[in-house]
């Protein structure tokens, strides 16, 4: 049975996502500084065809025109990140150009009545903080309660929903165990104390937010899988809890309950590896919300010679470009595990698809991002109709964008982005958004 937009709350909130450096360019124009992906992105090897964000979507001068797009879709409301390198120098002084350029955007939405989610950080470290040893660094965490408050002032009077940090799983495992994004290391010591500090300055920055956005809502966001075992034997069984705890407990629990999940702390004790329990009365202030981005399922099985004693295999379902199997199931049950253990106000901050979106005669025929997005609209509505908190789902992502070390040759969108003439064009996908919307 089709669902429609009118089977949902009627408070219930759709919008679009998007980030930064994935779709802003103007990476070195009006006073911005360098972050990490802006050297990462041009050192060689690190990203598919040597693609950077230097102009990406040009967003940043096209933003008045992209926010006009969302209005004519009847989006609710548009979750986007600021650029920290953008709006604070290494002197530690405001960059104005930049700041203005939040303010437009900010005011344009407004305008439009599209609700404006605010993250503050979706992995653009400044590049000078991380020549101070970046998210390795103690100190990195007051470095950002400051630059939190800095935009708590300057757009906590118009902006009320706010996220601190986007997937800190990936800032610290991704960038200093596995190196596949920015900086790029490989040092698991680094990646738990990475992680550490990443939860430290989400728990400063919500602190300074319950004194200046009084009226505000703040979470956190994170990467949400569905882990499970790619046998029927004890020993995959084991491995998946262990890996859902290490994925998905690594930066829930903490922020809860003030205590890293114990198994997988156990498992990196037994192997040397240092855990931290320091300032977890900072980390576990409370929050109004968590913000989920669920893509996929992750099936793990047991393996001695591997560094954690598990791999990941690929499972038979049928997969989007970037190898993720559609997996609708798995969006409700992490949903209801998390509502049931946390007891938290949830919105889905991403969820959407890589597909391989053809431009002819001004049409993407995307009717597999159509599927996909219909299937999973149904589960967050079952899980409401469960009683699951759920107050909003926006789709990864508005447009095609830069993504991460795969470049532009993933395209997430429901608008086609044509990067050799910067034009937009609604998917199959869109005007069925606008449809949906209206139903
Ligand atoms: N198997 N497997 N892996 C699934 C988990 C990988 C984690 N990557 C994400 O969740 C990123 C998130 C990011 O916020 C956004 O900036 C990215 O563009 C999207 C799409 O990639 C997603």
């Amino acid at each position: 049975m089709k669902i429609k937009r009118s089977d949902f709350p009627k408070e219930f909130i759709f919008g679009t996502a998007t980030s930064a450096y994935q779709i802003e360019g103007a990476a070195f124009e009006d006073g911005k500084e360098p972050s990490i992906w802006d050297i990462f992105s041009h050192e060689k090897g690190n990203v598919k065809n040597m693609e950077n964000s230097d102009v990406a979507c040009d967003h940043y001068y096209r933003f008045e025109e992209d926010v006009e797009l969302m209005s004519q879709l009847g989006l609710d409301a548009y979750r986007f990140s600021i650029s920290w390198p953008r709006v604070l120098n290494k002197n530690g002084k405001k960059n104005q150009k930049g700041i203005d350029f939040y303010n437009r955007l900010v005011d344009k939405l407004l305008e439009k009545n599209i609700i404006p989610f605010i993250t503050l950080y979706h992995w653009d470290l400044p590049y000078y903080l991380y020549e101070k040893g970046g998210w390795v660094n103690d100190d990195i965490a007051l470095y950002f309660r400051d630059y939190a408050a800095m935009m708590f002032e300057l757009l906590g009077d118009r902006v009320k929903h706010w996220i601190t940090l986007n997937e800190p799983w990936c800032s610290a495992f991704l960038g200093y165990y596995m190196g596949i994004h920015a900086p790029g290391h490989k040092d698991i010591n680094e990646a738990l104390k990475a992680a550490h500090n990443l939860l430290r300055a989400h728990g400063y920055a919500v602190g300074v937010f319950r004194e200046i956005v009084k009226d505000g809502k703040v979470g956190i966001t994170n990467v949400v899988m569905k882990v499970e075992p790619a046998n029927e034997v004890e020993e995959d069984y084991q491995m998946a809890v262990l890996v859902d705890e290490f994925i998905n407990g690594w930066f829930h629990d903490p922020v809860v309950f003030g205590k890293y999940p114990e198994n997988a702390k156990g498992v990196f004790g037994k192997l040397g590896i240092r855990t931290y329990d320091n300032d977890l009365d900072i980390i576990s202030v409370p929050i109004d919300f968590f913000g989920v981005n669920y893509y996929t399922r992750q099936l793990v099985t047991y393996d001695p010679d591997e560094p954690f004693m598990y791999k990941i295999v690929p499972g038979n379902l049928p997969k989007t470009e970037m190898g993720w199997e559609v997996y609708p199931s798995g969006l409700y049950d992490m949903l209801k595990k998390l509502y049931i253990r946390y007891r938290l106000p949830l919105y889905i901050t991403e969820n959407g698809m890589a597909g391989p979106d053809k431009l002819e005669g001004g049409l993407v025929k995307d009717t597999y991002r159509i599927d996909y997005l219909m299937k999973h609209f149904e589960m967050a509505l079952k899980a409401i109709n469960d009683g699951i908190d759920l107050r909003g789902y926006f789709i990864w992502s508005l447009m095609d964008n830069f993504e991460w070390a795969e470049g532009y040759s993933k395209r997430f969108g429901i608008i086609y982005v044509d990067y050799s003439t910067q034009k937009r064009y609604f998917k199959d996908s869109a005007l069925w958004l606008k449809d949906f919307l209206n139903s």
